[in-house]
């Protein structure tokens, strides 16, 4: 009798560094036939110039922004590297257990379908040296594919939250609330999954705590829910053309900026309780997301809420209020911790790379076909 060996791990680790700019989630994943299991999660904050020099670098200004970039991409990088040795050390694999890396990169400009009609959208990363310091292949660039195919480029989600939080029969949906949040639409009835970026989540939430408490973010939302949202205020930026354009779309800090909000504030907010104005912040969330869930997918019974929002109960119980009759879970209840997601989501993308299948949908990004995404650097 001969007996086959088991099969070696089909192992994969995922880097994401998204629009919040909080630092680095990255997960080892491992994939079998009863689909993706996470072996081990590890995060880095970035060193506070580094953030800071990232977040200048996504607003057009300053001096020799090539020279800048080229080396907040070197650092970056070197975080990424910090983390898959963290993400090695939990799991005691060596790198050659590791078949790629999927690292997403750090966005500082989106601007798919400006300008000369193809437009272009820029992450900051370095996957030669990602390679050289880890000696593990490297897949990145996963965006500029779908983008130079016509498409948005983002979200790119959707693909993997129908793959583990999809279910047959049942109207889904899945809601990222990171710096930016975007909507997974999972109809379960064999209609084409949709998403969407549906407005600012963390990123002017944290900007305004920031400035008012001197703390990066709002822990569970606990200030926010003690202001009054100002109403008048919530529908000047609920009055934002962006909230009405139609799909595909997506968006970023280049719109959600903080001199957005500036833009938006009169004397009589800008001498309020700084605390009315987080919650209105707030409240624009919960009810963009919730608006566009009822907009395009009013059946959906079941909402999975992940990425960093969703440790915010204010921010989830604001939600709640918008979407009655609609089961709000996180997605540590399907398997998948809020912050393990997006990391997760590109583990699998890079798999998708390395096998030749296309990692975008494009009924979601507006792209001319499905496209293989991203760039391989090898080990
Ligand atoms: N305990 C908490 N209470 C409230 N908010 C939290 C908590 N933990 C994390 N967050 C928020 O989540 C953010 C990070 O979320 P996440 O890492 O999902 O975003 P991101 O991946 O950078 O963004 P994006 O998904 O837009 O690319 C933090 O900046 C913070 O605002
Ligand atoms: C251009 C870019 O980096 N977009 C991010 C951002 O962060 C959230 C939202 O906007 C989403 O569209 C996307 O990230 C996730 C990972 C995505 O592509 O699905």
């Amino acid at each position: 009798m001969t007996t086959t060996p088991p099969a070696a791990p089909d192992c994969y680790i995922g880097l994401m560094s998204g629009t919040s700019l909080d630092g680095v989630d990255g997960v080892v994943a491992e994939f079998g036939a009863d689909g993706l299991a996470v072996c081990a999660h590890a995060g880095a904050a970035f060193p506070p110039a580094l953030r800071a020099e990232l977040l200048a670098l996504n607003t057009p200004a300053g001096v020799d922004e090539l020279h800048r970039a080229s080396l907040a991409a070197n650092g970056l990088t070197r975080v990424y590297a910090d983390v898959v040795a963290q993400l090695l050390a939990r799991t005691g694999l060596d790198a050659a257990a590791i078949r790629a890396i999927g690292a997403h990169g750090q966005t500082v400009r989106h601007r798919p379908g400006a300008f000369d009609g193809t437009g272009y959208t820029m992450q900051l990363n370095n996957p030669a040296l990602l390679a050289e310091l880890t000696g593990i292949a490297v897949a990145a660039d996963f965006r500029s594919r779908d983008v130079a195919a016509g498409g948005q480029g983002a979200p790119l989600v959707p693909a993997f939250h129908a793959a583990v939080f999809g279910r047959a029969g049942e109207a889904r949906a899945a809601l990222n609330l990171g710096g930016i949040a975007n909507l997974s639409l999972l109809p379960g009835d064999g209609t084409p999954v949709r998403g969407f970026d549906c407005g600012p989540a963390n990123a002017l939430l944290d900007h305004w705590c920031q400035l008012h408490r001197g703390h990066p973010f709002d822990a569970d939302g606990a200030w926010a829910a003690t202001g009054t949202a100002r109403a008048s205020l919530l529908q000047r930026l609920l009055a934002e053309p962006y909230f009405a354009q139609p799909i595909p779309k997506s968006t970023g800090r280049d719109l959600f900026h903080p001199d957005w909000l500036a833009q938006r504030l009169d004397d009589a907010d800008r001498a309020a309780d700084p605390a009315d104005v987080q919650a209105t912040l707030a409240e624009l969330t919960a009810r963009s997301s919730a608006e566009a869930l009822r907009t395009h997918a009013p059946a959906t019974r079941r909402l999975i809420v992940c990425g960093g929002g969703a440790f915010n109960g204010d921010l989830l119980r604001r939600l709640a209020r918008h979407l009655p009759g609609v089961a709000i879970d996180s997605s540590a209840d399907h398997g998948l911790p809020p912050q393990q997601v997006e990391a997760a989501a590109f583990a699998w993308l890079a798999r998708q790379l390395v096998n030749g299948a296309p990692g975008n949908l494009p009924a979601v990004t507006g792209a001319h076909g499905l496209r293989v995404l991203g760039a391989l650097y090898p080990a």
